[in-house]
């Protein structure tokens, strides 16, 4: 039984202000489902401290949008995975599309700060996916592979059954331009079948029990849709985490989504 997840990823956005605005509004439409599935929010790392405090004993957790490869020492910029640990931060993404993009990081470096975050007991979620030149000339499937072979030459196939992957396709990310649930479960499957083929002896375990969750524009008028496919396993929010009544009906629909019915839901 794979437990769904919800992450809010807040990217370069909130200010002390709008933390605390936006804190107050959703986390009591998010307490509700706190036992049902995994919740977190992911802020910007000035921020985590501040957010921790408003999270509270709510039961959500605290994430981090990235974490280092290294320890610590002379690395101008960066913030070790014990840091974050010492914050309360529960998860950590890793190998987001905008770090790969936009600051360079190979399938080697997030495999290097994917180990840094499991090495201190944190879960990592590994984000990967196809850009769209990627996507139209048939190589999705080589493409993810390759990002998933990184960590598993990295950390192991075994280790990999307690991190999250996270599909996000790069050309649904920020566009409003949201993969269909075909293409999404297609994706999914493949990873599935990845992980199986990649330890045949271990396959059930891991190809069955690892969490894949789906980010790219996903809105509160499709999460139900998305999350009611049988592989996906919850979401990774970008934008629309920043709204607390979306970001609060997304949760909604992934609970519904699941079969969670609302009776089973916390109302104090
Ligand atoms: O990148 C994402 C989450 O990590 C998805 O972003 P959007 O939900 O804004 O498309």
């Amino acid at each position: 039984m794979r437990k769904p997840i919800l992450i809010g990823n807040w990217k370069m956005n909130g200010s002390l202000q709008a933390n605390q605005a936006l804190m107050v509004r959703v986390l009591p439409r998010l307490r509700m489902f706190r036992k049902s599935i995994d919740l977190a929010v992911c802020p910007p790392f000035p921020y985590l401290f501040q957010v921790r405090d408003l999270l509270g004993y709510t039961g959500i957790m605290l994430g981090a949008q990235n974490a280092s490869a290294f320890v610590s020492g002379a690395y101008t910029g960066e913030v070790s995975a014990t840091m974050l640990q010492e914050m309360g931060c529960r998860y950590a993404l890793v190998g987001h599309s905008e770090r790969r993009a936009l600051f360079g990081e190979s399938n080697q470096e997030v495999a290097a700060r994917y180990r840094s975050v499991q090495s201190v007991g944190l879960t990592p979620v590994l984000c990967v996916g196809e850009t769209l030149e990627e996507r139209e000339s048939d190589q999705t499937a080589l493409v993810i592979e390759q990002q998933l072979q990184a960590v598993i030459d990295e950390v192991g196939l075994t280790a990999m059954a307690s991190g999250i992957v996270a599909y996000e396709p790069v050309w649904a990310i920020g566009t409003g331009r949201t993969a269909t649930p075909e293409q999404v479960s297609a994706v999914h499957q493949q990873i599935r079948r990845f992980f199986a083929r990649s330890a045949p002896e271990a396959a059930e375990d891991i190809s069955q029990t690892v969490r894949i969750i789906y980010g790219g524009s996903v809105k509160a008028g499709n999460a139900y849709e998305l999350f009611s496919l049988a592989d996906v396993d919850g979401g990774l929010i970008g934008g629309a985490s920043l709204h607390a009544d979306e970001f609060g009906t997304i949760a909604g629909a992934l609970a519904e989504a699941s079969g969670i019915l609302e009776g089973e839901c916390e109302t104090d």
